[in-house]
């Protein structure tokens, strides 16, 4: 029997979409994964969700709001009726973006006047309380994220974050009011509405508030946070029948691509360099783009095949400061796009298992691979699920956002059976 989507989903960055891919198939909703803009004839899939992964997060404002227009078109055609804009739980944006221009362009777009934003994720110990968001115990102003290369984020008073990335009202929803239950929350929205405020930033320390908050907002034709509410609105709509996933991996060589610097990133790296051979990519005085990559390629022609190999930029603030000058501005896009040629040259020489670390290191290698779409399989850690290509010779990708997993998930994932 064919449908429509119930939910159409699209997330900012790669590995986003595969955390929030996880979380509604894991709330019982059949759910398909696309990668990139979608041609427009492509048919969107006989799913109850489709998720799109977009590499915008970090892309000028305009490029964003453009994709993410010609994405929500594309899901409005297939029938789509409900829409749910999913950025990273610790709210990567810089004061041009993305969120707010995206998410005010949805909006309009299809004539609404409000929404919700909640990056809360509480399993990953991402919190929203007072306006303020919490990376476990710390604000996000003193996490790791203060000095992320791309996005660092300074400041943990949500509110003041998206206020200059939009030029209408920014509000704030208590969790006093969702401890009271949608009963309570559901008035408060509307008053919030009533006064104009069109960005309402939500608390949520548990996930019991967010499931609140996804049966406050079930019949808001937008909402917008982390994979935690809407793993909490998939709960709400209580999906039966999501179709069994792919358990078994194919078998092959295994590769490790690493472009995160977030601190679990660095964690896995060392985990993984102390076992497997591996080559660091690190620019000195003099390289170019293509000496990067040309050096990185002899590195791995010389490789072995019959055990994983690591390739990595994975560098700690201080070592970043000493290196940056040599590309300057361009330097994260030129090491993603080495990466992503090293991961493209792994699997003509036979690699058959990508484990990826990085979200925008992520978008870049499943571009260079030319996946479009895949199947979500089983998760090797919460957020984080294989995805399968589909053809003749399947490749399992590991899509690791930079700060999840534990200390060897990348060594599980590259010697589990
Ligand atoms: N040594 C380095 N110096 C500067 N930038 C780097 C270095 N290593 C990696 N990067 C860049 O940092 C960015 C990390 O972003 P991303 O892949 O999204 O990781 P995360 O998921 O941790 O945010 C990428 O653009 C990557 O190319
Ligand atoms: O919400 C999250 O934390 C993740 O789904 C996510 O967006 C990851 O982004 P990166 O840390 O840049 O991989």
């Amino acid at each position: 029997m064919t449908q429509t989507p119930w939910l159409g989903c699209i997330a900012d960055d790669y590995t986003g979409g595969t955390d929030v891919a996880a979380a509604l198939r894991g709330s019982g909703l059949s759910t398909a994964l696309v990668f990139g803009v979608p041609e427009p004839d492509l048919p969107v899939p006989d799913n109850e969700v489709v998720v799109v992964a977009l590499k915008t997060r970090t892309t000028p404002p305009g490029e964003a709001v453009q994709q993410t227009l010609d994405t929500l078109r594309w899901l409005k055609k297939g029938g789509a009726q409900q829409y749910y804009v999913k950025y990273c739980s610790t709210f990567d944006s810089t004061p041009a973006g993305n969120i707010g221009p995206v998410v005010d362009a949805v909006l309009d777009e299809l004539g609404e006047e409000a929404t919700v934003l909640c990056p809360a994720s509480p399993e990953h110990g991402r919190t929203v309380f007072q306006g303020h968001l919490f990376v476990n115990d710390q604000l996000l102003s003193e996490s790791s994220m203060a000095t992320h290369p791309l996005t660092p984020m300074t400041d943990s008073d949500l509110r003041r974050v998206l206020a200059p990335q939009s030029t209408h009202p920014v509000g704030h929803l208590s969790r006093e009011c969702l401890v009271g239950g949608s009963q309570v929350a559901q008035p408060r929205l509307d008053e919030l509405r009533g006064q104009g405020i069109r960005h309402i930033i939500a608390d949520a320390v548990d996930d019991t508030d967010l499931l609140t908050l996804a049966a406050a907002t079930s019949s808001w034709r937008v909402t917008t946070g982390g994979a935690g509410l809407a793993r909490a609105h998939g709960e709400v709509r209580a999906g039966q029948n999501p179709p069994a996933v792919p358990a078994t991996l194919p078998k092959g060589a295994a590769v490790i691509i690493a472009g995160s610097c977030s601190s679990a990133t660095q964690g896995q790296v060392a985990n993984a360099r102390a076992l497997f051979p591996s080559y660091r990519l690190s620019p000195s005085n003099g390289d170019t783009p293509e000496s990067l990559w040309e050096e990185a390629q002899a590195w791995l022609d010389s490789a072995p095949t019959d055990v994983p190999v690591m390739v990595y930029a994975t560098a700690s603030a201080e070592e970043r400061a000493l290196t940056q000058h040599v590309f300057g501005d361009k330097t994260g896009t030129v090491l993603e796009e080495v990466l992503a040629k090293a991961a493209r040259h792994a699997v003509n020489r036979g690699a058959r298992r990508v484990v990826v670390a990085g979200g925008e290191t992520s978008g870049a290698v499943v571009q260079a691979l030319g996946v479009r779409s895949v199947l979500v399989g089983q998760e090797a850690e919460r957020g984080v699920p294989w995805c399968l290509t589909t053809g003749e010779e399947p490749i399992a990708l590991l899509l690791k956002s930079g700060n999840f997993g534990l200390p060897d998930l990348l060594t599980r994932a590259v010697t589990q059976p």
